[in-house]
């Protein structure tokens, strides 16, 4: 029998809901771990406007920040690829 269920798009384990929000060089969307069920946002980065306004090395530096932060008023990265 054939599924209703619409197929989501999956980046690598993770299955993409919908856009939380955008900001000038991502997109943020709601997403969902498919090996443990876990809710997460993940940010997806528009390459071209990181490159065109030359933002890799301030992403990078937000990137190894992010890294350091462990607070629970502060949201926590899990991992970048
Ligand atoms: N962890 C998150 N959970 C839910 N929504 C989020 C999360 N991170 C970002 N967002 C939403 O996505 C939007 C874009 O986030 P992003 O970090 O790309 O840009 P920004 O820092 O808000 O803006 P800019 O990059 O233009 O300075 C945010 O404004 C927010 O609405």
């Amino acid at each position: 029998m054939a599924s209703s269920t619409p197929s989501r798009t999956r980046v690598r384990r993770y299955e993409l809901g919908r856009t939380l929000g955008e900001g000038t060089f991502a997109k943020v969307k709601f997403a969902r771990n498919v090996e443990t069920g876990e809710n997460v946002a993940i940010k997806i980065l528009d390459k071209e406007k990181v490159l065109k306004h030359k933002m890799i090395t301030q992403i990078k530096r937000e990137i190894s920040t992010m890294k350091l932060i462990r607070h629970p008023n502060v949201i926590r990265m899990f991992e970048v690829s």
